[in-house]
């Protein structure tokens, strides 16, 4: 009875979190809130220390919810001695591709503190970092055997991608969590595991099965939205309205999803895991033509978001070049302060390489680098400052924006389809059925000069 499941039935088996990130400090805080003793190993000491004191810097997770975890023993750190008496580790440390090809490094580097630092007994390892289908077989497994520990034996292998969703309106416990597991004793450790901190499991056949799960769910909602992004375009050339037709499909009761046209698709997610799966398609010779078209498509709604800027300014007069722009939000989606991946920094960084001046505001977002260059977007829209521009571009529709403050500009681009009609200017949509006609004829408040 001395097996690490019967440790964690008796829920005296420490939990070991490696990477206290978006994904790693909610699950430290969930099982030691669950009762468990919980280890955070992070290599990153300024995150140690905050968390040390007491401190946030995930949004999802307040301060309280820290020192609570502190005070029931969690205990960040960052040596990963530490993890000396661990029973349980999960593994959330970042993964991306670079060059198109997946960056696993971080993910190997964690194993091998695990397996350098696990106890002498039977232990489980379960990751939960989004990785390539096949990835635990090819990196893990291997890794933990060249670093003295013997997969399947003394150490349970489990994979369990998380599906936590920051800013999100599902709790955490209230999301399924896919377990899959080589072996059923593997399997059911992890699923044991699991069951303490969320209210489901779903067991499936293999890690591979769920490195797969992962991988499908955010290419399913890449592609998907792509087809509303190609489709909000060709919706401007024919003149109707792509946003309402897809309001409209969604009164389907089944079979059809909404997405929403946008001006790319940003994050850590969602344009990155998909390319675990072309790429894993071109080592094998094989294109996944789809997913590949899907992803270039969403790469190409920055530029698109610029020429439709270009063609309002012309249809008033006026140059690109030259003219100013007010840029409301700069996070890759709303509510978040998330940078990673953000269309908006394309589009910035293009509207200044064609000779637009850009001012930044987001309320998320303290800071941001664009074009080597650091930026610390307003918080708030300067009536003002709308006044003084050429043109306003709505990007992120963050709670917090208060549409009325830009009542005086003179042109808006309304990426997300928020700004109310009665706004009184021009207002210029993605995806709009008017486009037609605001491109052919000069717009009525149009003044002939040239950009301010
Ligand atoms: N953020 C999300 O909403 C989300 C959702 C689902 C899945 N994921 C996946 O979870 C994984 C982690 O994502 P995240 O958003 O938490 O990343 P993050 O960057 O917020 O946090 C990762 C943490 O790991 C630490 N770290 C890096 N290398 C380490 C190492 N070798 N040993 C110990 N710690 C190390 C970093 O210092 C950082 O604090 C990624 O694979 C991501 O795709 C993220
Ligand atoms: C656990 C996990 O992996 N969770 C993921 C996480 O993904 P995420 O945080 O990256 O957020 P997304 O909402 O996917 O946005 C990504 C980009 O796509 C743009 N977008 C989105 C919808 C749309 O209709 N049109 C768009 O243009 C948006 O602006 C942004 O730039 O949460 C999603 C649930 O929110 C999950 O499903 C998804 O698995």
């Amino acid at each position: 009875m001395n097996g690490v499941r019967d440790r964690i039935i008796r829920a005296d088996a420490t939990v070991a979190v490696v990477g206290l990130g978006y994904v790693g400090l909610p699950l430290a805080c969930h099982f030691s809130e669950a009762g468990f003793d919980v280890v955070g190993f992070d290599i990153d000491l300024d995150r140690v220390e905050q968390l040390r004191d007491g401190t946030s810097y995930v949004e999802d997770i307040d301060d309280e919810t820290v020192q609570q975890a502190i005070d029931q023993g969690f205990e960040p750190t960052t040596y990963a001695n530490a993890l000396e008496e661990s029973d349980a580790f999960l593994v959330a440390v970042p993964t991306g591709v670079e060059q198109s090809e997946p960056d696993m490094s971080a993910v190997r580097k964690a194993t091998k503190s695990v397996a350098e630092n696990a106890p002498d007994r039977e232990v489980l390892f379960v990751g939960c970092s989004t990785v390539y289908p096949g990835a635990t077989e090819e990196i893990i497994r291997p890794t933990l055997r060249e670093n003295g520990r013997r997969p399947g034996e003394d150490t349970l292998v489990a994979f369990a991608p998380e599906r936590i969703n920051p800013g999100g309106s599902y709790d955490f416990e209230e999301i399924p969590i896919v377990v899959g597991g080589d072996s059923d004793e593997e399997r059911d450790a992890a699923t044991t595991l699991l069951e303490a901190v969320v209210e489901e499991t779903v067991p499936v056949e293999s890690t591979g099965a769920a490195e797969l799960t992962k991988v499908v769910e955010n290419t399913y909602r890449m592609v998907n939205i792509a087809l509303v992004n190609e489709v909000a375009k060709h919706a401007e050339e024919i003149g109707i309205d792509a946003r309402g037709a897809i309001e409209a499909a969604g009164t389907k009761p089944f079979g059809f999803q909404a997405f929403s046209p946008g001006p790319g698709v940003g994050g850590h997610c969602i344009p990155v895991d998909p390319q675990f799966l072309t790429w894993q398609g071109r080592q094998d010779g094989r294109k996944l033509d789809l997913v590949e078209q899907a992803h270039a498509i969403n790469e190409s709604m920055p530029n698109h978001v610029v020429d439709s800027v270009e063609t309002a300014l012309a249809a008033r007069g006026q140059s690109l070049d030259g003219s100013s722009l007010l840029v409301l939000g700069v996070s890759y989606k709303p509510n978040v302060g998330d940078v990673r991946n953000s269309p908006a920094l394309d589009i910035t960084n293009s509207l200044s390489s064609r000779g637009a001046t850009t001012k930044l505001v987001d309320p998320q977002v303290d800071r941001v680098t664009i074009d080597g260059a650091t930026i610390e977007p307003d918080n708030q829209i300067d009536p003002e400052t709308v006044q003084e521009v050429d043109t306003v571009l709505l990007l992120v529709d963050h709670d917090t924006f208060e549409y009325e403050t830009i009542s005086g500009a003179e042109l808006v681009v309304d990426t997300q389809a928020v700004i109310p009609d009665e706004f009184g200017g021009a207002v210029v949509r993605l995806g709009d059925g008017r486009t037609t006609e605001w491109r052919s004829e000069q717009v009525s408040t149009a003044p002939q000069t040239s950009s301010k």
